[in-house]
């Protein structure tokens, strides 16, 4: 099926009705006049999964944020097995059955776990009294049930991303919800977390007739777990159908466009796609990976690190050499963001050698970093100070403010100049006057992104860059940082989750484990997924 009016039905499920599930019909939303939703028309049944797919700035989350009650659609209608809703807010979403996990986390980190599982509807023995032994039962239950190992009366704080954001969702099953909206559930987990994630949709589904609706730019975890899959375009549906009718090839084209679509086939690199599907792309067989040269003799590296110790390190050793990238890869809790942390004196440094471009070096905070040339891009972009209310443009240049000021005032012309060489470079979509949280949440990342490179790094730290962003975009910024490295002779260091990542975007590897690195430097060209997996997993 294609076209704006296209709906996305499924085979399998619980066999529902016709008029059965949660549907949005011909919806439209502007923007200053400008359409971000064109006519949309979805429906999730009761017992499946739908994915939503689309590049960043397609649409989803404003569909989303629509199914939600979070904003009011300009025209089309919304209905819940036929009965038609105003949906005037997110309560009278959640009253109907519908709740939703956003990419911003929600919770409150100063509370408990179980304050925050009954947080507004909370459990009372009589009048007065709160029964904090029956809430503390009920999040436990919740908690072992979703296989999270925490303690429920600690705050949430203390706790990674990835188990906020699976206490989220967890959260969200409880209230008496029919339909989940799933926004990118699974960019902060990975590994057995993602499959655990989609392991319980599919249970959820399956066996409590739930309709879920998952936007996830990995296309091999939505065909995982989705029923049907749905395209988004430039706010218009442009592929909807049943997954085993809807080729993986053809929502690859329609989402990165024929050329990023092609580049993958070619460079044989999207183990998303089974090889078979990604010959069927290119004009001919899959190539094989990109070729890498191997270091060449006596060079010298620009950072030298020997026996590291700091929080989450207890031993780290490794070189990298300007000119190319080095792919740090590891797992949670292997001490790869923890290496990227004490590089910028964001984390102290309790023992070890640091040498920097042949000096000794010890960052005593990021701006000393940056000083010395060391940049550091953090997975957390809401963390990390993009500044909600200035547009992109005055975000980018935010670090660098004092080169723009002559005689103490700003030359606002110049600044504009050069965060738009960096938004072109990187395809920044949306509207760049506007504040930066009304783009959506891939094109938040690459103005983080073009941000680190306005401070011109010599060492440029990257910690899973492309979180959040769409598989074309993806391509475009691995190019990106491979031509930093090797046109401008940068030191880039990104630290992946993502073995695919590692192996597309490095020359050299190294593989973190339980906060130990012995810097044995391998050619990503020699490496493969399965054994990237097993060197890490091996160390593990
Ligand atoms: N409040 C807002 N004001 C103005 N424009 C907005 C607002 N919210 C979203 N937009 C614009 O609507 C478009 C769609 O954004 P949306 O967040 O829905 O995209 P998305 O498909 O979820 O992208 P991503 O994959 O990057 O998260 C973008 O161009 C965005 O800039």
């Amino acid at each position: 099926m294609t076209g704006p009016t296209a709906t996305a039905t499924s085979a399998g499920g619980a066999h529902p009705g016709p008029a059965e599930g949660l549907r949005a019909e011909g919806i439209v939303k502007r923007y200053a006049g400008v359409p971000v939703l064109s006519g949309v028309t979805v429906t999730v049944r009761p017992g499946e999964v739908v994915g939503l797919v689309g590049h960043n700035g397609a649409g989803k989350s404003t569909l989303l944020r629509t199914l939600s009650g979070a904003i009011r659609p300009d025209e089309g209608t919304i209905s819940v097995n036929g009965g038609r809703m105003q949906l005037t807010g997110p309560a009278v979403a959640l009253k109907a059955g519908i709740s939703t996990v956003y990419q911003e986390l929600s919770l409150l980190p100063n509370l408990t776990i179980t304050q925050n599982v009954f947080l507004g509807r909370e459990r009372r023995r009589g009048a007065r009294t709160l029964d904090g032994e029956g809430m503390r039962r009920a999040a436990r239950d919740l908690v072992d049930r979703f296989g999270l190992r925490v303690d429920v009366d600690r705050p949430l704080g203390h706790y990674p991303v990835a188990t906020r954001q699976l206490l989220e969702i967890a959260i969200a099953t409880e209230r008496e919800t029919r339909f989940l909206l799933l926004d990118e559930p699974t960019t902060s987990l990975e590994g057995e977390q993602v499959d655990r994630l989609l392991e319980l949709i599919r249970s959820l589904t399956r066996e409590s007739g739930l309709g879920v609706l998952l936007v996830d730019h990995k296309l091999d975890e939505l065909y995982a777990v989705a029923d049907s899959v749905v395209a988004l375009v430039d706010g218009e549906v442009r592929i909807a159908g049943p997954v085993e009718e809807t080729d993986r090839a053809d929502v690859i084209r329609a989402i990165a466009g024929e050329e990023a679509a092609v580049h993958l086939a070619e460079t044989g690199q999207y183990d998303q796609l089974p090889v078979e599907e990604l010959g069927d792309l290119a004009s001919g067989r899959p190539q094989g990976r990109r070729p890498v040269s191997a270091l060449p003799a006596g060079a010298r590296p620009s950072l030298r690190v020997r026996g590291l110790r700091a929080p989450g390190l207890t031993d780290v050793s490794l070189d990298a050499y300007p000119g190319r990238v080095l792919g740090v890869y590891g797992l949670i809790g292997s001490g790869r963001t923890e290496f990227l942390r004490a590089l910028v004196g964001l984390d102290r440094i309790d023992a070890g050698r640091l040498e920097l471009f042949g000096e000794p070096y010890r960052p005593r905070n990021p701006s000393h970093a940056r000083r010395a040339g060391v940049v550091y891009l953090t997975e957390e972009r809401k963390v990390d100070g993009i500044v909600p209310g200035l547009d992109s443009a005055t975000n980018i240049v935010l670090p660098v403010l004092h080169g723009f000021s002559r005689y103490g005032v700003l030359d606002r012309r110049a600044m504009a100049r050069s965060a738009t060489r960096f938004m072109d470079q990187l395809h920044v979509r949306g509207d760049r006057d506007a504040p930066v949280v009304s783009l959506s949440g891939g094109n938040q990342q690459k103005v983080l992104l073009a941000r680190a490179l306005a401070q011109e790094p010599r060492l440029l730290l990257l910690d899973e860059p492309t979180k959040g962003v769409d598989i074309g975009v993806k391509t475009e910024i691995h190019r990106l940082l491979r031509r930093l490295a090797s046109e401008q002779g940068m030191t880039v260091v990104v630290v992946s989750s993502e073995e695919e990542e590692i192996l597309d975007v490095s020359d050299d590897v190294v593989t973190f484990s339980h906060g130990r690195c012995d810097g044995g430097i391998q050619l990503a060209s020699e490496l493969s997924l399965v054994k990237l997996r097993q060197v890490a997993w091996g160390a593990a």
